[in-house]
């Protein structure tokens, strides 16, 4: 059996930095979360959801808050997925970019979110990421004694052929950092995460930041987990809180041998390829 115990951390984002990242250390202290494997912050965790903030949050890849994820990591000997930060390279970029720690703590994954969130819903959400942010351009998969994971960051997950690369990389899990908001969220986040999970017949998890009326971006919350077949493992609502599921990988192997479409297209006909 590969089950793996991982924690859901929807948490607050603080106009403080160290608030936030204390929180989540808080948090991965409590008793409760002991023998977990798996721990997942949301998008920006430590950042406001807003583009003025990301220049003045951002950090380099290995500044204070990586070495403090890493840290803690180590210090719980589990998987961490650090939601999301800003991070700027050497040229001076700026990249939503969330990292992965194993159980030492050291760096195995790294995603750059690829697909930037411009939208313009009249009366309803504008946000335009690339006013800042400069798109990834990898598909990120990494490995756990369990299995492979694949990694997105929330408008990310809007683009199916996406997900179906990471599945045919070997993906059995897929987590998304994200944070929809009051306009998407009430339709679009549940049918997102229960369709790719049944598409792609893997488990599918959304950690989003707890809402926060008076920030300037108002977080859909509703962090979830979304198994093989499409059913709801759990929801949040929109406060913060923590949330175990359990992950049994056989599920996935089972669900792919009973009902084998990823087996029956017709790549004769059609075919999903990478260019990059
Ligand atoms: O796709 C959506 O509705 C929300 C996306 C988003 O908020 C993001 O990419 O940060």
């Amino acid at each position: 059996m590969a089950i793996i115990k991982t924690a859901i951390l929807q948490t607050h984002v603080y106009k403080e930095k160290s608030l936030s990242i204390t929180q989540a250390e808080e948090l991965l202290a409590d008793p409760e979360l002991k023998n977990i494997d798996l721990a997942v912050l949301p998008e920006m965790f430590c950042c406001p959801y807003e583009n003025k903030y990301f220049p003045e949050y951002a950090e380099p890849e290995g500044g204070d808050t990586w070495e403090k994820c890493s840290w803690l990591a180590a210090d719980h000997g589990i998987y961490l997925i650090a939601g999301s930060v800003p991070e700027r390279d050497e040229a001076g970029h700026i990249y939503n970019t969330s990292y992965v720690f194993d159980r030492k703590g050291h760096q195995i994954g790294k995603h750059r979110k690829m697909h930037l969130f411009d939208i313009d819903v009249k009366g309803g959400q504008y946000f335009k990421e690339s006013d800042t942010l400069t798109p990834g351009d990898q598909v990120t998969v990494f490995d756990t004694e369990f299995g492979r994971i694949g990694l997105c960051i929330c408008y990310d997950f809007r683009f199916p052929e996406l997900a179906r690369l990471m599945t045919d990389k070997g993906a059995e899990i897929i987590i998304v950092p994200a944070a929809f908001n009051m306009t998407t969220g009430p339709l679009h986040w549940e049918l997102m995460f229960r369709q790719r999970a049944v598409d792609n017949q893997v488990y599918t998890i959304g950690v989003a930041p707890a809402r926060d009326m008076n920030a300037g971006y108002h977080s859909w919350g509703h962090s979830i987990a979304a198994d093989p077949w499409g059913k709801v493992l759990m929801q949040m609502d929109e406060k913060p809180g923590v949330k175990i599921v359990e992950l049994d990988l056989d599920e996935v192997k089972k669900v792919r041998e009973q009902l084998p479409f990823l087996k029956h297209r017709r790549e004769d006909i059609y075919k999903l390829s990478q260019i990059k």
